[in-house]
Parts: C-alpha cells; structure tokens; sequence
C-alpha cells in the first residue's frame, strides 16, 4: 500500500486539521463539520492528480480546445456517520461521482472499554465493478472499521481501483491497512498520521470522537 501523508507539506489544509484538533474551537459544531468538509475538497483534488486521464476536444463559442480530463468512473463511498462532512466534501469536487454508504460503528464489549468490536449494518451501492472506489472515513484508528467497510463493499464488485482517504490516521492503523494491502496498487491518503491509540482505541493526539463532534453524542 502507498501511503500520502498530505501534511508533510506545507499548505492551507494543516490550518484546518489544527482548528479540528483545537478544543477550544471544536464546540463550533458548524465549523468543524465544515472543516472536515474542506479538507474533504482539498484531498478530492490532490487525488485527482493520481486519476487516468485523457485528451479530449471543447468546443467553444469560439473554437476548439483541448482538455486533459480524468476518464474514472468514480464512486465515492462513505463510512455513516461520522464520513458523512468528508463525504460531501469528495462529492463538492468529484460532482459527477456515484456514491454509496456503508454504516459501521464501534462499540465496546467490556465495560472497562477497552475491547473495540465494529458492527455494520447497512449497505447501499451500485454495482463497483470496473469502478475506482474512494473510500472516505475522517478517522482511521484501529482500522477495523475500514477493513469491514471494504469488505462490505467488495459484496457489490470488484472496483478496479481503490483510493482510501482519512483527516487522521494512526500508526496502528496505518500498519493494519498495509497488512491487508501489500501491493502498491492501493493508495492511502491523510492530513496527518499520528502515533498512538489510547486504552480506548482513540487517537492520541487525534481529536476525540469525529462522529460526536459533528453530530453530538450518541447513547
Ligand atoms: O479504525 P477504527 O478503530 O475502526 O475507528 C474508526 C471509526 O471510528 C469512527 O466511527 P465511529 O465508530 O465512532 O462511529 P460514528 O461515526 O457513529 O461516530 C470513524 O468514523 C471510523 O469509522
Ligand atoms: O480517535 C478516534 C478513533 C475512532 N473514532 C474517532 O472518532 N476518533
Ligand atoms: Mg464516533
């Protein structure tokens, strides 16, 4: 698996991963979502650079041009709920994109909260085959989630691609996602990779709960 670390280099982005992350900004739940969603759009266009492109001819109101524009059957596909802001960013730029959904979420088993299980229970697709899937969730801790989300998916084709984006990642699971993709065929992208996950499989120094700080608590 490639790995993109998009903040290695300097750039507007890392402004808004620093607001997302700052507690004293995070009670702004618009500003947040937003913030997910430009980061959304920024991604969207950094992974455009990495799309199969081709020629093709404009005709304007005075003559032809050229373009060089991607030729990928796009489906952005989202992990519910916390996916949803990154989603609509994805979907801002790759306007003409498919989309589907897949709904997953972490609980615990014990009641110390240590021992993480994900549930998935809904699935809606087109059909992936010859698609290049990009599989958006703002956060990638474990990584089990993402693993049952393309698992999930893979119930509706074989895509031909598969992009995989988060706002941050973990080191933990970074190295799960190379486990299951140990060819360089499949790319991971990030606004930033940090080193570890708490007691409680969150991501330290992360930013707390993506999906809580959207949405609001959750029982
Ligand atoms: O890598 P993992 O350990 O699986 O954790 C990552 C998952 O956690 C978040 O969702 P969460 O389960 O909190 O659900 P929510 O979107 O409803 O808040 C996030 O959106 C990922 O899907
Ligand atoms: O740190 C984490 C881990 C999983 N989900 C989140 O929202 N945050
Ligand atoms: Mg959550």
């Amino acid at each position: 698996m490639k790995i993109i670390n998009l903040s290695e280099g300097n750039s507007l982005l890392n402004q808004y991963v620093a607001e997302l992350r700052d507690v004293h900004v995070q009670n702004d739940r618009m500003r947040f979502r937003r913030n997910i969603e430009r980061i959304g759009e920024i991604m969207a266009y950094e992974m455009s650079k990495a799309l199969t492109y081709s020629v093709k001819q404009v005709q304007t109101p005075l003559g032809t041009a050229t373009a060089s524009t991607h030729d990928d059957k796009i489906v952005i596909a989202t992990v519910f709920r916390a996916g949803l802001p990154l989603h609509t960013g994805f979907l801002n730029m790759f306007d003409h994109a498919d989309n589907a959904f897949v709904s997953a979420f972490r609980f615990y088993k014990d009641d110390e909260h240590r021992i993480v299980d994900v549930h998935i229970e809904y699935i809606a697709a087109p059909s992936l085959n010859d698609r290049t899937l990009l599989l958006v969730d703002p956060m990638l801790a474990t990584g089990e989630s993402m693993e049952l989300a393309w698992k999930a998916f893979l119930t509706k084709g074989k895509p031909a691609k598969l992009q995989m984006a988060c706002v941050i990642a973990s080191q933990q699971g970074v190295a799960h996602m190379a486990e299951l993709f140990p060819g360089d065929d499949v790319t991971l992208w990030c606004a930033a990779i940090d080193p570890v996950l708490d007691e409680h499989k969150y991501i330290v120094p992360g930013l707390g709960d993506a999906g809580d700080l959207s949405f609001g608590e959750k029982l």
